[in-house]
C-alpha cells in the first residue's frame, strides 16, 4: 500500500529538505498543501496515512485541531514540527493528541530517521489492520487438490507462475476458485507482505468504478467532499485483483490499458501521476475472444491483460477431485462451525461425484456446510444432501444402496475407491444425451416428438446394447427407464397435473419436476 504523507510546514526551507530526503521512499506519496487560507480544511480531506505540520498550521485551540485528525477514519499519525525547543510545549501537544513532537531545529538527518521510524510503524499499523479486520482462512495452493490429471497440469503451470510478476488472466467458470487461486498465488509469492486488493468491476455503475479503481481528489465532483485512495494506490507492493474484467465499462478499458503500459495512474480530478508498483491478475467467466468480436472487449488490453493466461477446469471435468475437496471442506466447516461430524457415506459421496456442479467449488463448499448443519449423526448421509444432488444420481443410487448394504459399508465414513466414480464430464455427458441415447431412449423420443403423449404402457426394457455394457451401468439405465415410464404414468393419469401425480408416486412435487427435467418430459404433453 502507498503511504500519503500530507505536509504542511512553516518553513519552506525545511520543507523542500524534508520533501527532498522522503522522496527516495518508494512506497511514499508526499502531498504539499502549502501555507495559505483553506490549507487546513484541504489537508483533513486528504485521506492522508500520515500528517507531518507545523504546530503554525494547527487551528487553536490545538486540542480541538488535533481531535479533527484522531478522529478521521483512517486514523492518521501526527507528526508536528515544533518551532520551540520547549519540553512543555512538546508535553501540551503529545497530551493533545499528536503522535510525535520534533523541534524544527534538530538536523536533517535525525529528522528523517524519526519519520523513518514512524513510517515503518505506520506500514505495520496498515498490515495489522488488514489481517485482524479479516481474520479469514489464507488460501493456499495446496488448497487446489489434485488427483485428477487435468488440475495437475494446471498446478504445473500455476506454480511456474507463482514468482514472476507479470500480469495473470485467469479464467474458468463461475465458482472454480479464480478468486481463490489469485489470493493463493498472491499469498505463496515474493508479494505476499505487501496487500491483495479485489475490485469487482462489474458490480459497480461506472464513474463509481472508475473511484474505486483509481480514486478521487476532494472536489472532483458533486458530493467528492474528501479525498480518497483508488484500489491501485492501496494494492502498492502487492497484487490488484481484477475480477469479472469481461464486463469492465469500454471507457474504463482504455483508461486500465494505458495503466497497464507505464503503471501510472492518475487520481480523478488529480493532476501529477503516481507510479504504482502492482502485479495485477484479473479474471472473467466470459469468453473474452467472443467479447472482442463483439465489440465488447478491447483486443490491445486482451494481449496486454494476457501475458500468462489459466483456465481453471470446471468441477464437473475433475470428478477425481471431488473426494478430496469434500473431505478438505468436511475438516474446515468442522473447525468453523464446531460441529463433530468424522466423515461422509460412501453413498452421499458417490452421489456428490455424479453430480455435475454448475455452481463449481462455490457449490460444493455450500452444500457440505449445509449437510453439517443437517446432519444429526456423526456422518453426514445422503439425506443431509439437497434434492438436487439426489436426483441427479437417483437411477445410480439405488444400485449403489444395494451393493453398499451388502458390502455393510453404507454409513461408514467415506473410503470409496475413487475409480468407481470417474464418469462422464458434464460436457461428454450433454452430448451423449444427444448421440448416445440407447434404443429405447430414441424410440420414447420418437414416440414423444411423434404423438406429444405418453409412451405406451407396454413398453420393454431395450436389452441390445447390454453386452457392451456392466452390471452397474445396465442397472442404472434400467433404473432410469423404469422411472421414465413411471412418471409418464402417473402424469398421464393426473392429465398433467403435478401435484397430483407426484401424490401418487408419493414423492415431493419439487422431486418429480427434477425428475421430469431430467427426463425431458413435459406436463404439457399430457393436458387433454
Ligand atoms: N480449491 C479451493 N479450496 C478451498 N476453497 C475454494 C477452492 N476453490 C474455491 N474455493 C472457495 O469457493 C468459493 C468460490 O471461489 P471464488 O470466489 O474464488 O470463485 P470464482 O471462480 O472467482 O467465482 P466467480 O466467477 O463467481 O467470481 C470461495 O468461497 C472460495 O474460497
Amino acid at each position: 500500500m502507498l503511504l500519503r504523507l500530507a505536509l504542511s510546514i512553516k518553513d519552506k526551507k525545511l520543507e523542500a529538505q524534508i520533501e527532498k530526503k522522503l522522496d527516495e521512499i518508494s512506497d511514499l506519496q508526499i502531498r504539499k498543501f502549502g501555507r495559505g487560507n483553506g490549507v487546513w480544511q484541504s489537508m483533513v480531506r486528504s485521506c492522508a496515512d500520515i500528517f507531518l505540520i507545523s504546530d503554525a498550521i494547527i487551528p487553536k485551540p490545538v486540542e480541538s485541531g488535533l481531535a479533527v485528525l484522531n478522529n478521521l477514519p483512517e486514523k492518521p499519525m501526527t507528526i508536528v514540527i515544533n518551532a520551540k525547543d520547549s519540553s512543555e510545549d512538546q508535553a501540551q501537544l503529545l497530551a493533545a493528541g499528536a503522535d510525535a513532537v520534533l523541534y524544527s531545529g534538530i538536523s536533517i538527518v535525525s529528522l528523517i530517521e524519526a519519520m523513518e521510524t514512524i513510517l515503518e510503524s505506520r506500514r505495520q499499523f496498515n498490515l495489522m489492520d488488514r489481517y485482524d479486520r479479516k481474520g479469514r482462512l489464507k488460501p493456499s495452493l495446496n488448497d487446489f487438490v489434485s488427483d485428477s490429471h487435468q488440475m495437475q497440469i494446471f498446478m504445473e503451470e500455476v506454480h511456474q507462475v507463482v514468482t514472476s510478476n507479470s500480469t495473470l488472466l485467469i479464467l474458468g467458470e463461475t465458482g472454480v476458485g479464480k478468486e481463490h487461486l489469485a489470493r493463493a498465488i498472491h499469498a505463496e509469492g515474493p508479494r505476499s507482505n505487501g496487500p491483495f486488493i479485489a475490485v469487482n468491476t462489474a458490480g459497480l455503475p461506472e464513474q463509481l468504478l472508475e473511484t474505486e479503481l483509481f480514486g478521487h481528489e476532494q472536489g472532483a465532483f458533486t458530493g467528492a467532499i474528501r479525498a480518497r485512495r483508488g484500489a491501485f494506490e492501496l494494492a502498492h507492493g502487492g497484487t490488484i485483483f481484477l475480477d469479472e474484467i469481461g464486463d469492465m465499462p469500454l471507457h474504463l478499458q482504455t483508461k486500465l490499458l494505458r495503466v497497464l503500459q507505464d503503471y501510472e495512474i492518475v487520481t480523478i480530478g488529480g493532476e501529477e501521476p503516481v507510479w504504482v508498483d502492482v502485479r495485477v491478475i484479473a479474471a472473467t467467466n466470459k469468453d473474452l475472444e467472443m467479447e472482442i468480436e463483439q465489440g465488447r472487449f478491447r483486443r490491445d488490453l486482451f494481449y496486454r491483460i494476457s501475458v500468462v493466461s489459466m483456465t481453471i477446469p470446471s468441477l464437473c471435468r475433475r470428478r477425481e477431485d471431488i473426494p478430496a475437496l469434500i473431505r478438505n471442506f468436511i475438516s474446515y466447516y468442522r473447525k468453523r462451525i464446531g460441529r463433530e461430524v468424522a466423515g461422509i457415506s460412501d453413498e452421499a459421496v458417490s452421489l456428490m461425484s455424479r453430480y455435475d456442479w454448475p455452481g463449481n467449488v462455490r457449490e460444493l463448499m455450500n452444500v457440505i456446510e449445509r449437510a453439517m448443519l443437517l446432519c444429526r449423526g456423526h456422518i453426514i448421509t445422503s439425506e443431509n444432501l439437497p434434492e438436487g444432488i439426489l436426483n441427479a444420481g437417483a437411477g445410480k443410487i439405488s444400485l449403489l444402496k444395494s451393493i453398499s448394504a451388502n458390502r455393510n459399508e453404507f454409513i461408514e465414513p467415506y473410503k470409496i475407491d475413487e475409480s468407481d466414480f470417474k464418469t462422464n464430464c458434464c460436457e461428454e455427458s450433454s452430448i451423449k444425451k444427444e448421440q448416445f441415447l440407447s434404443s429405447q431412449e430414441r424410440a420414447d423420443k420418437n414416440y414423444l416428438a411423434d404423438n406429444k403423449s405418453p409412451m405406451p404402457e407396454n413398453f420393454l426394457v431395450d436389452c441390445s446394447s447390454w453386452e457392451s455394457k456392466t452390471l452397474p451401468e445396465v442397472t442404472t439405465d434400467v433404473l432410469m427407464q423404469v422411472e421414465k415410464r413411471y412418471i409418464n404414468m402417473v402424469l398421464k393419469k393426473s392429465c398433467g397435473r403435478v401435484g397430483k401425480a407426484a401424490e401418487m408416486a408419493g414423492i415431493h412435487q419439487r422431486g418429480l419436476f427434477n425428475k421430469m427435467k431430467q427426463f425431458g418430459i413435459r406436463k404439457e404433453d399430457f393436458k387433454n
